[in-house]
């Protein structure tokens, strides 16, 4: 190819480079400004240098962009005061646990205090995992609701009549979901001090109290409880650990393979149970179901550390509470299991009224025994504890001077039904009896069906307002498919030249009816924003009724009548044709 020699390669001039230079190219790719060729153009020499620099490092310094930065430094003479993007340092995710630790990795919020002490941090997360809206920062999207009105701002309408919000979901029970997935999502930085994952859990936030560790006289050794993120199936689940404890027997660990089997509303399930180092010691953990924002009854009716105003206990609450424990036991007994810790720092409400035994298990291994036998006797300390903890809830009602005298005057003064002390009494007598306490506990069950009624009335009033709320968001989820069609259609700039989407053709429409629908402008031209309107038109859109629109294009100079099911049609075919093409 001796002919090609001195013809420059256009590949230089197209690319920048030819990638068979050396490797067969029989062109010139040596430019010399002297053989009066034409010069590789300004825009490949850019391309060339950065051609040559991706296997390099790309670096500002680099002489292959010298002159580049000579050429822009017309128009930006400051390239060198550009300001260097510095990632914040507060959340640095090693190496290790990024690649471990890949499948989920949860939001983490962006403005968490900076602090360097294993302790502090420890602090911080505690008081976070209370108040999590102090410490976790991409704060909820509230602008996107707006409150209801005071009722007396409210516009009176007729019966047939509705008002945007009943659209949406209860605001209440909206802000309440939102603050829960907020403390589920909750990730903070580690500071060090929490191992970044122990067995197949990560993302560890202590959900404990700052005291946790002088706390030895429940399990023995001190505890802590966190949230985690399981890696296995991306859930979040409570992690308890018991520091230092060793196991004596390896059939203890198993031994609570029956606790992940139990079904019942008001025991917090346990999945597992395992030992691990990732602490530095010999840690006993057991996993069970997260519940955002729990807290115990203690916290909830004696106060906690947010200082959350205490929920007065009133005679109601106490029954109902008698009949949701009672249930916890019935089928705790029933598998041949106990309880053991069941305290008032060991039941929590999950929600108003409902409430659930969160430490299933524990004691089963630290305290495993072979003897078979003992059961029956741990199910009596069941009814005991049981007994204890209504006592407790019911005396808060009294002067606290009164609470250390003897159960049998508590009872007595206790400012409730003669009913609810007889019941009392009757539990405590349990706790002596020879009789099975499950034999006990069903008889017992019988004798309060009365408030269990009122408690199953409670929960099926809730039921059918959490259905009929539910139902509302199908009809959201619906329409908002219904956008999300118009989004995928509307503004295709591939659409440009498409005859049907021209002044006359059969896609205009809809063009038209987005502008309906979103850019009304009232007589002095300012934008309006009606929600009932788009909520309207929507769902007679959806329908497809026979009702006929006016749609007027911007500049006023088309305007066409078209019905609803017109419309839709329109869209049904411009999104079926949208669809042939999509991958
Ligand atoms: N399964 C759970 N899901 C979510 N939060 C939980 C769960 N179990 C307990 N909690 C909450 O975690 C916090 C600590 O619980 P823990 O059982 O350690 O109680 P505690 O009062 O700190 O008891 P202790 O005195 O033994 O440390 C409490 O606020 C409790 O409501």
């Amino acid at each position: 190819m001796e002919w090609a020699k001195d013809i420059p390669c256009k590949n230089i001039n197209i690319h920048g480079y030819c990638k068979y230079e050396n490797k067969g190219c029989a062109f010139k790719h040596d430019f010399n400004m002297k053989d009066n060729q034409t010069p590789p153009s300004s825009a490949s020499k850019l391309l060339n240098a950065i051609s040559i620099k991706t296997s390099k490092k790309f670096n500002m310094g680099s002489q292959s962009f010298k002159p580049l930065k000579k050429k822009f430094a017309v128009s930006a003479s400051k390239l060198d005061n550009i300001p260097v993007f510095v990632p914040s340092t507060i959340f640095k995710p090693s190496s290790s646990s990024a690649s471990t630790l890949s499948r989920y990795i949860p939001i983490v919020g962006l403005y968490a205090p900076v602090t360097t002490s294993a302790t502090s941090a420890t602090a911080v997360s505690a008081v976070s995992a209370v108040r999590p809206e102090l410490f976790f920062s991409q704060p909820i999207q509230y602008h996107c609701y707006a409150p209801a009105p005071p009722p007396h701002f409210e516009m009176p309408i007729e019966p047939y009549q509705r008002n945007p919000q009943s659209f949406f979901l209860d605001n209440n029970l909206r802000e309440s979901l939102q603050k829960k997935n907020e403390a589920t999502n909750q990730v903070l930085p580690n500071f060090g001090g929490l191992p970044e994952n122990i067995h197949i859990y990560h993302s560890l936030v202590l959900l404990d109290n700052f005291n946790h560790k002088v706390n030895l006289k429940y399990y023995g050794v001190p505890s802590s409880l966190y949230k985690v993120y399981s890696n296995y199936d991306g859930n979040v689940y409570a992690l308890r650990r018991l520091e230092g404890f060793k196991i004596t027997d390896e059939k203890s660990i198993s031994s609570i393979k029956a606790w992940s089997s139990l079904k019942c509303a008001n025991v917090v399930k346990l999945h597992e149970a395992f030992t691990s180092m990732a602490f530095g010691d010999n840690s006993l953990f057991l996993v069970y179901d997260f519940y955002p924002l729990a807290k115990t009854l203690k916290e909830t009716h004696f106060g906690d550390s947010t200082g959350a105003l205490p929920v007065q206990i009133n005679e109601p609450l106490l029954w109902n509470y008698m009949v949701q424990i009672t249930n916890a036991l019935i089928c705790i007994h029933e598998m041949r299991l106990a309880a053991r810790s069941l305290s008032i720092n060991k039941i929590i409400v999950t929600n108003q009224g409902r409430i659930r035994l969160s430490d299933c298990g524990t004691f089963d291994i630290i305290k495993y025994s072979r003897n078979n036998n003992l059961i029956d006797v741990i199910q009596k300390e069941d009814i005991l504890k049981f007994a204890d903890i209504i006592l407790t809830l019911a005396k808060s009602s009294l002067p606290a001077g009164t609470w250390n005298q003897e159960n049998s005057i508590l009872i007595k003064f206790l400012p409730f039904s003669e009913n609810f002390k007889k019941n009392l009494n009757i539990l405590y007598a349990m706790a002596q009896s020879e009789e099975s306490s499950l034999s006990q506990l069903k008889l017992f069950a019988s004798d309060i069906s009365l408030y269990a009624m009122k408690t199953i009335d409670y929960l099926q009033n809730s039921c059918d307002f959490m259905e009929s709320q539910l139902s509302k968001e199908v009809e959201n989820g619906r329409l908002f498919r219904l956008v999300t069609k118009l989004g995928f259609i509307n503004e295709r700039p591939e659409f440009d030249h498409d005859p049907s989407w021209s002044e006359s053709g059969d896609r205009y429409p809809i063009k038209l009816f987005r502008d309906y629908l979103f850019h009304q402008v009232d007589s002095s031209g300012r934008p309006v924003l009606d929600l009932s309107h788009v909520l309207t038109c929507l769902n007679k859109l959806d329908t497809g009724i026979e009702e006929k629109i006016l749609l007027v294009a911007p500049n006023e100079q088309n305007c066409i009548i078209i019905s609803y099911k017109e419309l839709k049609d329109c869209i049904e075919s411009a999104f079926h044709d949208l669809s042939r093409y999509s991958n």
